[in-house]
């Protein structure tokens, strides 16, 4: 063949291989879309014409996937925003969309006013986790509870956390573990100029705290064990429910289990000890009031029930504190205005506490006025919940909108606390933007709102004041790796878990 024939004929071939390609991409953009409606028909046709002409704008996606992978995508590559941000630029700034996720239809909310009109309807809506998070944290605890067993159950076990009384007993408890544990740290790194992992070091503290409240305490090998499932359940809570060896999730029912084994162990104990008339020495803790607790029939809890409660409430009440308390000690460390501001406040309070008095009082603590906006603007900006499920119990409409019964809906605290008209120029960390202001309700939701409110508030704010407050008057930290990624599941945390030098600057420590 001549070169001229030649180059026609891979001339012909390009051309031929850009029409398949062409080809294919129509195809492809069809089926996608004719994919997209069929799922998007399926779940929807039931509701009829006239509901279905009432929902908010959005679509169903992929069956089985819905938004899953775009959700996985935006957080796993370090954007968590861009999930919310497309459907804002598809579907408008609505505030209500619809879309279908974690195998179900689903009402993402996105803002201040729909997160609190749904947050506040006890009747309209019942908690909504994903199954696969249900089977994790328990069928029997709260996240799964029926309306009046967890309105006894919460009475219960809120005001034994949070009350001034309550407080005031844990503080003396919350502050030995706190100088404790700086000064073991600070003593690791001094010698031979080690490091510690911040973060997984915080975990353990509030861990070993929140397990006194509950448990009265353990053993070293089994708080290890805890807290190591925990790590497990915890990963698996927000990956894909695919319960094969190898996957996140599978790990985390393994982990589960393991929780349950130990758990039961304890109770078992407590149960054996009581049969043959033992009294146990320390005071009342969570485990002896679900033990004792009747309602009005007379009836006790089961094992199970115990166990999930209290599998709920480990987690949930070490987990957050741990983890705003690493952001809250490393923004600090960062802006030098703001530490010194800090600082200073917490050495006047010092100033303020009588000789004789020994320790921290709730009055002090009180007084940490800075230093609680310093938590605030850390609660705000990282969004370590950073959003809630519920279910529709009946026809709601929010914003106008239809939210059909049986539909799931998702509250997304994470765009509220960084819509700029809510909080001017959001991506800045500003405590003092706190200053004198008292949030709209809905505004600010880093503990949700209404009956799920978290019933560990107080207790959190007060682990982490009397860990800033110690670690302001004695110690700094610096970091291996300042610029180390985020990872945003299940929870923002650094990769390297905050590697860091602790350094004790003062002789009082
Ligand atoms: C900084 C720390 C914490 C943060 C950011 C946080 C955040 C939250 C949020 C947003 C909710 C509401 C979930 C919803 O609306 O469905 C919640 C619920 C809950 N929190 Fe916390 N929490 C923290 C610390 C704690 C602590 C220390 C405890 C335990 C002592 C605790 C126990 C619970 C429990 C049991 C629930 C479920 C309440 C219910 O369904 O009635 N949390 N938490």
């Amino acid at each position: 063949m001549a070169v001229g024939e030649q180059g026609g004929a891979a001339v012909a071939a390009l051309w031929l291989a850009a029409a398949v390609a062409a080809v294919g991409a129509v195809v492809l953009f069809v089926v996608d879309a004719g994919v997209r409606r069929l799922h998007g028909w399926y779940r929807e046709a039931a509701l009829g014409e006239e509901r279905r002409a009432r929902l908010p704008p959005g679509e169903m996606g992929w069956p089985v996937v819905g938004a899953m992978w775009a959700f996985l995508r935006a957080f796993k590559s370090g954007k968590p925003d861009a999930f919310i941000a497309s459907f804002v630029r598809r579907f408008g700034r609505t505030g209500v969309y619809r879309t279908f996720m974690f195998s179900s239809p689903t009402i993402l909310l996105t803002t201040p006013e729909a997160c609190k009109q749904v947050l506040m309807d006890d009747d309209g809506f019942v908690t909504g986790w994903p199954k696969a998070t249900v089977a994790l944290i328990g069928p029997k605890s709260f996240v799964a509870m029926p309306y009046d067993e967890h309105r006894r159950l919460r009475k219960l076990t809120a005001a034994p956390i949070n009350g001034f009384d309550a407080l005031t007993s844990y503080l003396p408890f919350i502050d030995r573990t706190v100088t404790s544990s700086l000064r073991a740290w600070a003593d690791e790194c001094a010698d031979g100029g080690g490091e510690v992992a911040f973060l997984t070091e915080l975990r353990r503290m509030t861990f070993k705290i929140i397990v006194q409240i509950f448990l009265g305490g353990a053993d070293d090998a089994t708080m290890r064990a805890l807290e190591r499932s925990y790590t497990d359940l915890n990963y698996g809570m927000r990956a894909m429910a695919i319960n094969l060896p190898g996957f996140a999730y599978h790990r985390a029912l393994g982990a589960r289990r393991r929780l349950v084994a130990v758990l039961q162990g304890v109770l078992d104990g407590r149960r054996a000890a009581t049969a043959k008339g033992f009294t146990r020495s320390s005071s009342v803790d969570m485990m002896d009031r679900l033990i004792e607790a009747e309602d009005e029939h007379g009836r006790r809890l089961e094992d199970d029930e115990i166990i999930d409660i209290l599998i709920m409430y480990l987690n949930a009440g070490h987990e957050s504190s741990g983890h705003i308390t690493m952001w809250a000690t490393v923004f600090l460390q960062e802006n030098p205005e703001i530490f010194e501001k800090a600082k200073a406040e917490q050495e006047a309070i010092m100033r303020s506490i009588p000789p004789t008095q020994t320790g921290l009082t709730l009055r002090d603590f009180r007084k940490m006025e800075y230093l609680s906006q310093v938590i605030d603007e850390t609660l705000r900006f990282v969004n370590i919940s950073f959003v809630s499920f519920r279910q529709a119990t009946k026809d709601v409409f929010v914003n106008g909108y239809l939210i059909p019964k049986g539909w799931k809906v998702q509250l997304w605290y994470r765009s509220v606390h960084i819509d700029p008209q809510v909080y001017p120029d959001p991506k800045k960390f500003n405590p003092s933007r706190w200053e004198g202001h008292s949030p709209r309700a809905g505004t600010f939701l880093p503990f949700g709102l209404g009956a799920r409110l978290c019933p560990g508030n107080d207790l959190a704010k007060l682990e982490i004041s009397v860990f800033l407050h110690h670690f302001l008057l004695g110690y700094r930290l610096k970091r291996t790796n300042p610029n180390c990624r985020v990872r945003f599941l299940p929870h923002p945390r650094p990769v390297d878990n905050c590697l860091a030098k602790i350094t004790r600057v003062s002789d009082e420590y």
